[in-house]
């Protein structure tokens, strides 16, 4: 799928947007799930061709010997298999979302939603200018977010952030993403960061130093929130209890699923940790599923549930279309979204068959 403009960011720029979906077929309905692993593995080490083998040769195979499989059970049947969580949770948002529509239950009513909409933040990439990302922030001003997320590298973080501070003033919530470019001898870059009153920034260090966070943390004051580190409920709980972030961005793929998603936020809200959906390019499918998760309570922060047409001109679903800077959460049964089907069939590249 095409985006609508180059996306940038400090591991690369993408202008299309390859996409694994699954269809799980049972007796009583079909289910869709979506891997927001990317084409190459530069955000995490996944990446689509290897969760296609994945699901292939062992996770699909894995379910099918199973005869009788419900989403709770997923997991289990998977676990022996290390790692592959993007292309876990495919599966199990497939089998969940087809579960869910054979009983007549949305997915917000599944996962425990206690709203009807979210209010949406967006992700601004790394532009060749300050004027052109003054001018495509004030368009997403107007096209009413209501939080605005750059992101930033090294040589491209304290200018930026000044500049749209000056244009937009105090109130406007304001975060960074730094997709782990930094390290812990960039202490004094970051904290110039700290006057402009940030709500966050994200990763800024490799996502397994954990403990490099917590350093940061005893050196900056903007807050820490982590996206890359956060791979299951248990690594939120390491990472909170040893200083290393204030906040957490969930995305249920890179966490192993919308279950597991469930439980890092049950975990951040133990410790009194707000968290927020973070954004991973999805198709209506996805963004569906993640408007659903950003409805439960702990969900305080705006996330990067962005409208369908943040990325792409035409989405595969109903679009998602912003109302005074929130998306609705579907109520439909399941997914409460489905694939157009020529819609679909314009951006298919293959498919294949796995069955029993
Ligand atoms: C909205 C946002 O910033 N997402 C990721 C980064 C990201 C950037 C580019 C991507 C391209 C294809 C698939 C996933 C991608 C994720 C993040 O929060 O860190
Ligand atoms: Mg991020």
């Amino acid at each position: 799928m095409p985006l609508v403009a180059p996306f940038r960011t400090s591991f690369g720029t993408q202008t299309v947007r390859e996409v694994l979906l699954i269809r799980v077929v049972t007796p009583g309905a079909e289910g869709w799930g979506e891997c927001v692993a990317m084409q190459d593995p530069l955000y995490s080490s996944e990446y689509v061709d290897a969760a296609e083998h994945v699901l292939r040769r062992f996770l699909v195979p894995a379910l099918l010997h199973v005869g009788e499989v419900t989403a709770s059970s997923v997991a289990v049947h998977l676990a022996k298999y290390k790692g592959h969580r993007m292309a876990k949770a495919a599966l199990e948002m497939a089998v969940l979302d087809a579960e869910l529509r054979t009983h007549g239950q949305s997915f917000g009513a599944a996962l425990g939603s206690t709203r009807d909409r979210v209010p949406c933040g967006v992700s601004v990439g790394i532009m060749d200018s300050i004027p052109q990302l003054l001018d495509v922030v004030g368009g997403y001003l107007d096209a009413g977010y209501v939080r605005i997320k750059l992101k930033i590298e090294p040589g491209w973080d304290v200018a930026p952030v000044r500049a749209v501070r000056e244009r937009f003033g105090d109130d406007l919530l304001l975060q960074v993403d730094a997709n782990t470019a930094y390290t812990l001898s960039d202490v004094p870059q970051l904290a110039r960061l700290d006057p402009f009153e940030l709500l966050l920034i994200e990763q800024p260090l490799d996502e397994e130093d954990v403990l490099g966070h917590a350093e940061l943390a005893r050196h900056i004051r903007t807050p820490i929130c982590l996206d890359e580190s956060i791979v299951s409920a248990r690594s939120a709980a390491d990472a909170i209890t040893l200083g290393a972030c204030r906040i957490v961005n969930i995305k249920p793929g890179r966490v192993g699923g919308y279950l597991e998603a469930r439980r890092v936020h049950d975990v951040c809200a133990a410790h009194g940790v707000p968290v927020w959906c973070g954004g991973m390019l999805e198709t209506g499918l996805g963004r569906a599923a993640n408007v659903a998760l950003a409805s439960l309570p702990g969900f305080t922060l705006p996330g990067d549930t962005s409208a369908s047409d943040r990325f792409y001109r035409t989405d595969i679903t109903e679009p998602f279309v912003l109302e005074s800077g929130h998306l609705p959460v579907p109520t439909g049964p399941g997914l409460g979204v489905t694939p157009i089907p020529e819609l679909l069939d314009e951006v298919s590249t293959a498919q294949e068959w796995i069955g029993s």
